[in-house]
């Protein structure tokens, strides 16, 4: 962890995140405009078979959320996005429909897929052209549309804002990566005929992003043989528009979510995301704040931000608003008052609607005043707490730690409570909900 202040503005994550919360960058320019309308379409209509699970890989959830979620999220966080069409399979338009609902996103409209990625994002397109049910005017055309799989939830606003410029100066855009193979061309017998330089050949990755006219130009001339076999728009630019696209080096968070393991390196990512910073809050007591230090000094090498304020008040308010975790330390207090003050601050900031969130409660008693057994806190209070919280999706736990006049023990406890909490943030593990753990 680190022990310096620093901006709790910072974006929260990539994809996952809030303006990034799976995977931002540290270095987002503070803000990106663009002066022309840019939309954007989700192809999100195929059945992942690669994966060989029964749930499509972008319903599958994450934290209690489906992918496809969190790929939404990463791009209606960014302002100049005026509008996102999200295309699924018909006989997924209402659970989809009920995702929006349940995560609040806003821009989204859905529109049904069709056989193949390539009808999918056609009708997706056409839908941008199209008036919404109920609106009276004609849905403004966009200049710059932007295609993204919605299985790629890693994408941050610096990279889409250089996808949705270029694409803009040159009628098509598109994220490249280097190949981390050799392609080869085998012969019907499965033989080798020839293989390429791999040096000279990238991968085409996603996003891109075309001008409207392009794109829509390219859909219309495009044969069935495109339509059932093709796998890449930036071709059918090329061929039916003469639009060279521009292509961009993408990081490599672009990657695709194809086969099970993806999946699994997904979550290990919103995790870490999710784990980047905790507040520290110390009620303003001495010995508190004497903990905080010393709790930071030992969390130097775990790799989180790290921030300590006495309260959330006044100023400190921002720290609710921003994909923080929470430490409230509680010094002789055996009553949970401070976490249930805490927890009702961070519902009325609706903090747990995308992920759940972690508060850990750190009880420090300190063995020259009350008796040891009045200053503990009673489990049973503890787990009623956190199991009313974890209904809310928030994540209680609770450690316990005895101040020592031995040096050399207190630091090994604090180092102690600085790697639980770590691990708690990390794994935000429902199971160990309401432990009181020993320090
Ligand atoms: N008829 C289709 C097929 C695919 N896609 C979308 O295109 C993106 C990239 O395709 P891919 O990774 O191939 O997804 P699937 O087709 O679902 O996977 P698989 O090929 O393993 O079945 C995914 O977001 C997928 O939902 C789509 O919108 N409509
Ligand atoms: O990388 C891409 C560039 O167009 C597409 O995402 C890809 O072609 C679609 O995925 P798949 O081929 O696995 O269906």
């Amino acid at each position: 962890m680190q022990g310096d202040i620093c901006d709790p503005d910072r974006p929260a994550h990539p994809g996952i995140f809030p303006a990034g919360e799976a995977g931002q960058s540290d270095h987002q320019p503070a803000e990106l405009t663009v002066d022309f309308p840019v939309s954007v379409v989700l192809p999100a209509g195929g059945t992942g078979e690669r994966t060989g699970l029964q749930t499509p890989k972008q319903f599958c959830s994450f934290l209690g959320r489906p992918l496809i979620s969190y790929t939404i999220q990463a791009f209606e966080r960014v302002s100049w996005i005026q509008s996102i069409v999200v295309v699924v399979a018909k006989e997924n338009v209402d659970l989809m429909t009920d995702i929006i609902q349940r995560f609040q996103h806003r821009k989204v409209r859905v529109v049904p897929g069709g056989s193949t990625r390539h009808r999918s994002i056609c009708n997706g397109v056409l839908a941008l052209g199209e008036q919404e049910e109920g609106e009276r005017l004609p849905t403004d055309r966009p200049k710059v549309v932007i295609i993204h799989d919605a299985v790629r939830p890693f994408v941050e606003e610096d990279f889409l804002y250089k996808i949705a410029i270029a694409a803009k100066e040159q009628g098509a855009a598109g994220a490249i990566r280097p190949l981390v193979s050799t392609v080869i061309a085998t012969t019907s017998e499965g033989y080798l005929d020839h293989s390429l330089e791999r040096a000279k050949y990238r991968a085409s990755e996603m996003p891109q992003g075309f001008t409207y006219d392009v794109i829509y130009q390219a859909y219309q001339r495009c044969t069935e043989s495109d339509f059932e076999f093709g796998t890449e728009c930036l071709h059918l630019a090329l061929q039916y528009c003469g639009t060279n696209a521009k292509l961009i080096e993408g990081p490599p968070t672009l990657w695709k979510v194809t086969y099970k393991r993806d999946l699994a390196a997904a979550e290990s990512i919103i995790k870490e995301t999710l784990s980047r910073s905790a507040c520290v809050i110390t009620g303003g007591s001495a010995q508190a704040v004497t903990l905080a230090d010393a709790f930071q000094k030992a969390a130097g090498a775990l790799d989180m931000e790290l921030d300590v304020v006495p309260d959330l008040m006044g100023d400190n308010g921002r720290y609710l608003s921003k994909e923080w975790n929470f430490i409230q330390v509680s010094v002789n207090h055996s009553c949970l008052s401070e976490v249930e003050s805490l927890l009702m601050d961070l519902e009325a900031a609706n903090r747990a609607l995308l992920h759940p969130l972690v508060v850990i409660w750190v009880h420090l008693s300190c063995s020259d005043e009350l008796s040891i057994s009045r200053k503990m806190p009673e489990p049973a209070a503890i787990m009623d707490v956190a199991s009313s919280a974890k209904l809310r999706n928030i994540l209680v736990y609770a450690i316990q730690l005895h101040q020592s006049k031995d040096t050399e023990r207190w630091e090994r406890s604090v180092l102690r409570v600085a790697e639980i909490t770590s691990a708690l943030i990390r794994e935000r593990s429902p199971a160990l909900v309401g432990q009181l753990l020993q320090a």
